[in-house]
């Protein structure tokens, strides 16, 4: 049978926490020179007192469970700013384990609660026991450990607790935990060895798995770390009724091949089909071309068979780094047309870049201007060179419009982006549109910051022309950046230049970019 807190061969050092059974962090102490924090376990009954108990940081390491000691220390750091520990705790909130109000602090856990609300409740009568924890021998718990509101107790590996009995033991209501003396003695007790452990698991089993070159998280401001919760992911995540054209059914042009004469590939434009829809090259148009390209803007046919713009400079031009965009598509809006796997143009075509992805370090820093973290890179990037790509969840339409409406606040909008490229030249109603979300998974372009006046540009680019709903979001370097720059593109990315003249709302995050042009809001 399983245990929440397995206790081997009576040994503390051995104990070992589940992390699927807690359910929260609530407080932190400091016993005996040791760290110790306060868990809450998830029950299988309704409950107003759930079973609570102490356990060292060395029981709580596991990376998820670090986890929830990450949520607890955000929720700490605002009693330290604002001294508002006790009005927190008074606070209503509808408790989304049961129908009944009960008083808690608002937090980032507020979505657990959620989720632990859908477990599958089962009515279980306690069964009279020894009060301490139950453990694959039966063991019981050495006594140092605390446990709050009687006993923990598992049986076909769900857990309940016991009521209490004992004058030992503090019967608590989960309206008065913690209560003011814990908090109290939490503010004065270290976490340095928590936010060690948490900066040390986000290094290693976080970032040191992102594939391609190293990713570094720095702060030099505080002791925080980005939220382990972030699940890294090295291309999109296709979500609910999400459809992607499979990679192998993709046209690929056929008639090209890797050397077309004088070394070049499918820069030789006119014949790649996959340059089928980039944008003709009018400087090159014969008057006979000149009139075919008249003929297909009327009749919507194709221009297979004239010149195009080509999207990067290819080695040995002579001004220009090989793979950085040419102006004509940096300064452009239009989409950017790769080669794919099924060309027969091969492995070195000149016009695959993105697919490859980021060939650049990175840094994840936190910003010294209540920017939260951002993002730069240790070397000097060119104009027009690629950074990363944006991954995610991709998400229905009606999939983005529930999560932004469940959100807390308008930020949610910075993690979703839309892939409405193609929407109206292709007559797609809005609905039909999906949505990257990279809130919770994605890659290290989530923590990019928005400035008025960047120094990167987010480029559709489209390794199917075949497939107008799903592509890559690919960010480029829009100038030239300095090592250590942080690496920013406008939000708002308007084709117009200025702000809209839409009123401001009252959630609107004042931007602090700086630039001497700034707008002074986001999403303005
Ligand atoms: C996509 S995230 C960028 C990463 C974010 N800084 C973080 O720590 O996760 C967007 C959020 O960053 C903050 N942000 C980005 N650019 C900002 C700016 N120019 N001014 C103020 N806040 C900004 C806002 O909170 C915004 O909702």
């Amino acid at each position: 049978m399983p245990a929440m807190v397995v206790v081997g061969k009576s040994r503390q050092s051995d104990r070992q926490v589940l992390a699927d059974k807690v359910h929260s962090i609530l407080c932190n102490r400091v016993r005996r020179g040791e760290e110790e924090y306060l868990v809450r376990w998830k029950t299988d009954t309704t409950t107003k007192k759930p079973p609570f108990s102490w356990h060292s940081l060395s029981e709580l390491s596991r990376v998820r469970c670090l986890e929830f000691v990450q949520d607890y220390l955000e929720v700490r750091a605002t009693w330290s700013k604002n001294d508002l520990s006790l009005s927190l705790l008074s606070k209503k909130r509808k408790s989304p384990d049961s129908e009944i109000e009960y008083e808690r602090r608002p937090s980032p856990l507020d979505r657990r609660l959620l989720q632990s609300s859908r477990t599958p409740s089962t009515e279980r009568s306690p069964s009279v026991g020894s009060n301490t924890l139950s453990t694959n021998n039966s063991s019981s718990l050495p006594t140092q450990t605390e446990v709050y509101n009687g006993i923990l107790d598992i049986e076909d590996g769900l857990i309940f607790a016991r009521s209490a009995s004992g004058p030992d033991v503090p019967e608590l209501s989960i309206m008065n935990v913690p209560t003011p003396e814990m908090i109290h003695a939490a503010r004065r007790s270290k976490t340095d060895r928590a936010e060690a452990a948490i900066r040390f698991a986000y290094t290693r089993f976080r970032l040191a798995k992102v594939p391609g070159k190293p990713i570094k998280l720095i702060n030099t401001v505080d002791s925080s770390t980005p939220s382990l919760r972030f699940r890294y992911i090295p291309d999109y995540v296709l979500g609910q009724g999400v459809f992607k054209v499979d990679p192998a059914a993709q046209v690929g042009c056929k008639q090209c091949s890797p050397h077309m004469g004088r070394d070049i590939g499918c820069e030789y434009t006119k014949k790649c089909d996959c340059l089928e829809y980039a944008v003709v090259d009018e400087s090159r148009l014969t008057d006979e071309q000149r009139e075919l390209y008249e003929t297909a803007k009327a009749t919507g046919s194709s221009t297979i068979g004239l010149p195009k713009k080509f999207p990067y400079f290819a080695e040995g031009t002579k001004i220009r780094r090989a793979g950085c965009l040419v102006p004509f598509y940096r300064d452009s809006r239009h989409p950017i047309y790769e080669c794919n796997n099924n060309c027969n143009c091969g492995p070195y075509c000149r016009n695959k870049n993105v697919q490859f992805g980021r060939m650049v370090e990175l840094e994840i820093f936190k910003t010294a201007s209540d920017r939260g973290w951002g993002l730069r890179c240790p070397e000097k990037l060119y104009e027009g060179q690629f950074i990363d790509t944006y991954r995610g969840e991709i998400i229905t339409d009606a999939e983005a419009t529930r999560r932004e409406e469940a959100a807390t606040s308008k930020a949610k909008a910075s993690y979703l982006y839309s892939l409405d490229k193609f929407a109206e030249s292709e007559g797609m109603a809005p609905e039909e549109v999906y949505v990257v979300d990279g809130e919770f998974m994605g890659g290290p372009t989530r923590f990019m910051n928005h400035s008025c006046d960047p120094n990167c540009r987010q480029y559709t680019v489209s390794y199917n022309k075949h497939d107008c709903k799903v592509y890559d979001i690919a960010f480029f370097a829009c100038k030239d950046i300095e090592a250590g720059e942080e690496l920013t593109f406008d939000y708002m990315d308007n084709e117009d230049e200025g702000g809209s003249d839409e009123e401001v709302g009252e959630d609107a995050i004042p931007c602090l970019c700086g630039a001497p042009n700034c707008r002074k809001w986001l999403w303005t």
